[in-house]
């Protein structure tokens, strides 16, 4: 809506694993833009098979790509640790506390279709895979594209491992996955910068969505919403709308690949007053380890698609 509202001759593709919200996300855009070019595309990022065949389809639409948004992203059956809750609410840590949701979210994730943890391959694997397809559209001769990552202000790196990059083993597979694409968006920086690829990183800060509806109720959120303005007096992280959230990202699409910083994060911001703005924070990013995590993407991507092969000619063999 914002890019919209921005530059209406924009051609703009919606790419969602739900067709019907599609639907109406798009019907809503051309009620607000009735001459806008909004096409609908099928993926469900979460699922290999499913990117690489919305990759081919956008190669088959567009000869190029100046932006992609890499939005999707899962918290699947978060546990508010309450007792953490009112233990920080008295401690010095209480602004961070707030602005990042530190110590107080822990998740159960599984196993998907393909092997992967469900929130690892949604939140960073999926988006890596679809950058690599989309690499003949991203990286082109005297063009520069941009891709925007959604991540997250609970980013940590001590959520992460390199040694379980797919958080197997932990509670806080958010944390990790979004430490993880901050990671490797430095690295991709690093390696695309010169192919005219530009990677940034945002944090939309806490939004009233389907995701925040997840951890509490709507109807205790709406119940808070008195304390939450009052809080956003001290972090101005509690940005609530997704008018709000997108702040960072509309700001990102107006400013120039190379005043970008590659090791910030975006964050957009609402003042107590309800400014919008968008600051840049250097992220606690070690090259070296981002290096690491893009070899070893790398690594499973091929494996990935060798297991693929392998189970598509299965398929075709028994039937
Ligand atoms: N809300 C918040 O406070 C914050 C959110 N974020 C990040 O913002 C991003 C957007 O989340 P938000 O709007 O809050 O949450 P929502 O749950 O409302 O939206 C998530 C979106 O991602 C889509 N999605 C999820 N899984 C897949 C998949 N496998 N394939 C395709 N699309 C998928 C969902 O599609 P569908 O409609 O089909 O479910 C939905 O459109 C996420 O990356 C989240 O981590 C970051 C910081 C704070
Ligand atoms: C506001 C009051 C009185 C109570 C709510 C307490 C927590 C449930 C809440 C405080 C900070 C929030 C937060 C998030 C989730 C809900 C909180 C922990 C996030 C982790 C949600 C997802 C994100 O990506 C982060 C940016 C959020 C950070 C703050």
């Amino acid at each position: 809506e914002r890019l919209l509202t921005e530059d209406s001759t924009l051609h703009l593709c919606l790419a969602c694993r739900n067709m019907q919200r599609a639907e109406a996300a798009r019907s809503a855009l051309l009620t607000s833009h009735p001459d806008a070019h909004v096409q609908l595309l099928h993926l469900d990022v979460g699922s290999v098979q499913s990117v690489l065949s919305a990759a081919q389809e956008v190669k088959t639409r567009y000869s190029k790509v100046d932006f992609l948004y890499l939005n999707a992203g899962i918290m699947p059956n978060p546990q508010v640790d309450i007792n953490a809750f009112f233990k920080g609410l008295f401690s010095r840590n209480v602004v961070n506390m707030f602005a990042t949701g530190e110590g107080l979210l822990t998740q159960q994730d599984r196993i998907n279709s393909d092997g992967l943890q469900e929130v690892f391959a949604t939140n960073l694997f999926g988006h890596f895979l679809l950058i690599r397809e989309l690499e003949p559209l991203l990286c082109q001769a005297g063009h520069s594209s941009r891709v925007v990552w959604t991540s997250s202000s609970n980013a940590r790196r001590s959520a992460f491992s390199m040694e379980d990059m797919q958080h197997r083993n932990g509670t806080e597979p958010y944390s990790s996955s979004k430490y993880a694409s901050d990671m490797l968006s430095v690295a991709l920086n690093r390696h695309k910068n010169s192919q005219g690829l530009f990677s940034s990183v945002i944090c939309p800060g806490l939004v009233m969505t389907n995701l925040t509806y997840g951890i509490l109720p709507s109807f205790f959120w709406t119940l808070i919403m008195p304390i939450m303005w009052l809080v956003r007096i001290f972090t101005n992280t509690f940005t609530l709308t997704p008018y709000n959230g997108a702040e960072a990202l509309h700001r990102l699409f107006l400013q120039s690949p190379e005043s970008l910083d590659p090791r910030a994060k975006y964050h957009s911001l609402t003042s107590g007053l309800g400014t919008n703005y968008t600051q840049p924070r250097q992220m606690d990013i070690d090259e070296e380890m981002s290096e690491v995590l893009y070899s070893k993407l790398i690594e499973l991507e091929k494996d990935v698609r060798r297991k693929l092969v392998m189970k598509n000619s299965d398929k075709n063999t028994r039937g």
